[in-house]
């Protein structure tokens, strides 16, 4: 028996058509949502994000303003364009995309951007809250992953989660997010010991790694929730492939319910992305916050 498909793809759309809705809704007010977007350098993988990102953006009526900037770019320059971004009152979310240069200090860049358009939600000031139970601006991946996990298995409380990976993108804030809604939540990573026993005892199972096919099918629970976020370029049969790091084939057939690699995860990071914006422009508008479109 083929298990239930979690179709991010279709699910993103359901999003984007409400963001698009609420987006309307605004322009009754004479608002329109901004978006920034930075992307230093010339990263192949990250411009066709930034791309994906800015059609995706024009497509539910928000404005989209793209900000490409040289390799080379030194940091004040791009502190400087931050600064400038925070100011302007028809910018309402700021995206950096990941990961800068190496000249760059990273952490400085994020914590530079207002907390009120962090729509990626990796300042530190988003992440405390959400540690913390406030309002928080919430990492776009973790939460496309929490709408499709509610809404596959409704209440979560009381089932048992292991995320695999332990970045402040992924992995930390999916946990969070879980233990909020009262899962029993273990985080494994890169020193964790019987990490396939840790797998076989969870119902949700998270995959943040990075490392193609790792999660094996006999490491699932039968009928498991299983999540996978990796997006890793291989090569098969001559050809170049996207896979994730759920050996999907083999997790289908013991899974109760799996996203697959492309198609999952992915458009529901966009589509979380839009709705981070449209809530970020709310908010700034002192206006209610659209509803089912936050953690
Ligand atoms: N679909 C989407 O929208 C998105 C997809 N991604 C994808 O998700 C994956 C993870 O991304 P990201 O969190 O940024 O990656 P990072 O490289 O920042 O983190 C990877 C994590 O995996 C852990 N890890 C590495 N090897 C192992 C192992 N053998 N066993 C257990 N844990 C291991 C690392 O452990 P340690 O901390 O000990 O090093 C680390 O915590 C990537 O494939 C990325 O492309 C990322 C963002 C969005
Ligand atoms: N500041 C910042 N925020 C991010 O959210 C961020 C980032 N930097 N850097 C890179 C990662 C990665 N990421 C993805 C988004 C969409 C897809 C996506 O749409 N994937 C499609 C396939 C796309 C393809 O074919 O390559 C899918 O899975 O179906 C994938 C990965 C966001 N990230």
């Amino acid at each position: 028996m083929t298990p239930p498909l979690i179709d991010g793809k279709s699910f993103a759309s359901g999003i984007r058509s409400r963001v698009a809705s609420g987006v309307l809704a605004l322009s009754a007010r004479g608002i329109t949502p901004g978006l920034a977007v930075v992307l230093v350098g010339e990263d192949p993988a990250s411009a066709v994000y930034v791309r994906n990102k800015g059609v995706q953006t024009r497509e539910v009526g928000m404005n989209s303003y793209e900000h490409k900037l040289e390799a080379t770019t030194s940091q004040a320059d791009l502190l400087a364009l931050i600064a400038r971004l925070n100011r302007d009152s028809d910018v309402h979310g700021i995206l950096v995309q990941l990961p800068l240069p190496g000249h760059i200090d990273s952490d400085a860049v994020l914590n530079a951007i207002d907390p009120a358009k962090d729509v990626d939600g990796f300042h530190v000031i988003n992440a405390g809250r959400l540690a913390t139970g406030q309002k928080a601006m919430v990492p776009c991946t973790p939460l496309g992953c929490l709408m499709m996990l509610r809404d596959r298995l409704g209440d979560l409380s009381g089932l048992d989660a292991l995320v695999i990976g332990r970045s402040n993108i992924v992995g930390k804030p999916m946990a969070q997010l879980l233990l909020a809604e009262g899962c029993t939540v273990t985080i494994a990573h890169s020193r964790s010991r019987n990490l396939p026993d840790l797998a076989r005892r969870a119902d949700i199972l998270v995959a943040a790694v990075g490392r193609p096919e790792m999660v094996q099918g006999d490491w699932i629970k039968p009928g498991a929730t299983v999540i996978d976020v990796g997006i890793n370029r291989i090569e098969r049969d001559g050809k170049p492939r996207l896979v994730g790091d759920v050996d999907f084939a083999a997790a289908a057939a013991v899974a109760g319910a799996i996203t697959p690699v492309p198609g999952g995860v992915g458009p529901m990071t966009i589509a979380c992305l839009l709705a981070n914006t449209l809530t970020a422009c709310c908010r700034a508008n002192g206006l209610p916050e659209p509803e089912g479109l936050t953690a």
